[in-house]
């Protein structure tokens, strides 16, 4: 059986840079306006209702937005903020205020895998439908065809073995038969604990510093798709 090459988003396939410089600054600044008039639609209230009542049942949209603004800072993988975060860069890509920016090693490895007839899949902390915009507005195009599957934290959180399980589950293969790329090691040890093969992407333009062995935890370490040897 060919190998699945799984891949996560941020600083693996696309800079940190423009998620940290770009996505968040625009979410962040869109979020009061966003909820002011998307507030009552019934795809993003239960997301706001969620935050509320995760905070102690704050009720003023204007407090949601301040809370989702202080996770935005902090980084935080929720899964709702997430989802309102993929909802407001759809009004960014579609009006051309930016492009994703892919790592320029990435899209050459990925047709060459697609070509061989290895299948694609993400797994990002971004939601389904901000991994397929990303992926739809690269700065080398659209490259959605290439993928088959996309997963999100719906499945689990990306640092606990039982996501990687659950997603080998869900594309009916061996977790063996999954190679998962990511840069953050402690991913790669829930896939690996998980039984998937397991890449660190070592991006030296976003970690200036290589990764000593010891802080690669026996993952492969590569600096670019182009090294990856898929078994
Ligand atoms: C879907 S793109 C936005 C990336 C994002 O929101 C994020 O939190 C990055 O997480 P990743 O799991 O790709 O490192
Ligand atoms: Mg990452």
């Amino acid at each position: 059986m060919k190998p699945l090459v799984l891949t996560d988003i941020e600083g693996t396939t696309s800079s940190i840079s423009f998620v940290k410089d770009v996505l968040f600054p625009y979410a962040r600044q869109a979020l009061p306006d966003f909820i002011a008039r998307n507030g009552h639609d019934p795809h993003v209230r239960p997301l706001l209702d969620q935050v509320a009542a995760e905070c102690g049942g704050i009720c003023q949209d204007a407090m949601i937005a301040e809370t989702l603004q202080g996770w935005i800072d902090e980084d935080r993988k929720h899964t709702a903020l997430k989802a309102l975060q993929g909802m407001i860069w759809a009004a960014g890509y579609r009006d051309g205020d930016f492009k994703a920016d892919i790592y320029p090693d990435v899209a050459p490895a990925l047709r060459e895998w697609h070509a061989a007839g290895i299948p694609l899949a993400v797994y990002s902390s971004g939601s389904v439908p901000a991994q397929k915009l990303l992926f739809s507005h690269t700065q080398v195009g659209d490259l959605t065809p290439l993928f088959c599957h996309y997963f999100d934290t719906e499945v689990g959180h990306k640092r606990v073995g039982d996501s990687y399980r659950l997603i080998a589950d869900k594309l009916d293969r061996a977790p063996e038969s999954v190679y998962f790329l990511s840069d953050v090691v402690e991913e790669l040890d829930a896939a690996r604990e998980a039984g998937m093969q397991t890449v660190l992407l070592d991006r030296l333009e976003d970690y200036p510093q290589p990764r000593s062995a010891d802080a690669c935890h026996g993952h492969t370490r590569v600096t670019s798709f182009a090294e990856i040897a898929l078994g």
